[in-house]
């Protein structure tokens, strides 16, 4: 099933609008990531800090300044829903990268959230999720696979999905979430080696090939 939602997608090689036909679009949209990769260090750096690498690893690990990082930012827009029972605006996932900064608006609910899991292995679905009122101004930062996998399991990536109203009217929602997904070059180890050194992008390109090939699985059961 697909998720009744539509996307703009901004990372490095990115087309962006042109400033007539959105004017001001690149420069506010820009500075709005530069705060992301701000914000996102400040977590990198408890984070780096706490499981024993450098305070700076993951920041210079994921740094937007470099032509091969991986970051990117994502404008979503869900469509008004009615009666939407069995549809969803975002299925149950985690996010594949890092750290993810989310940002909702008021009035626009319909996240859900599920506890840390346990394996990078697993793709558990079934769990119990909690709803996540959507708040103008406050940020829903989800840890992501490749930052359980960097940090040997110890942090949990969380499984979350989006959904409008089984029964009644659903606004539109729109969202943004800034993706922090590495530097592609990047070796990728945690610091008790659970799992073999390898490059993010090779990481990234087995983690795509996992989740299809386990969500296939779910489909077909
Ligand atoms: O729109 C949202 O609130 C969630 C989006 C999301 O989880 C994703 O794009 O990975
Ligand atoms: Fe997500």
């Amino acid at each position: 099933m697909y998720d009744e939602k539509e996307s703009l997608w901004l990372q490095h090689g990115s087309k962006w609008p042109s400033d007539e036909d959105v004017p001001g679009f690149r420069e506010t949209t820009s500075d709005f990531m530069a705060k992301c990769a701000i914000i996102s260090n400040q977590v990198f750096s408890c984070f780096a800090t706490a499981l024993g690498f450098p305070e700076d690893y993951f920041c210079v690990a994921n740094d937007v300044t470099q032509s091969d990082c991986l970051t990117q930012l994502r404008l979503i827009h869900y469509p008004p829903a009615e009666n939407a029972a069995g549809t969803w605006r975002a299925g149950s996932h985690t996010d594949i990268g890092c750290l993810t900064l989310l940002f909702q608006r008021d009035g626009e609910d319909g996240l859900e959230i599920c506890p840390g899991r346990e394996s990078h292995t697993s793709f558990a679905m079934g769990d119990t999720f909690s709803p996540l009122p959507a708040k103008t101004g406050h940020i829903v930062v989800n840890i992501g696979d490749m930052l359980m996998a960097w940090s040997d399991d110890r942090l949990k990536s969380n499984f979350h999905r989006v959904r409008a109203k089984d029964v009644g009217k659903s606004p539109s929602r729109y969202s943004i979430a800034y993706f922090n997904q590495g530097r592609r070059g990047f070796v990728l180890q945690g610091p008790q080696k659970k799992y073999p050194a390898i490059t993010v992008e090779e990481w990234f390109n087995q983690a795509v090939r996992r989740n299809f090939a386990n969500q296939q699985a779910a489909t077909v059961k």
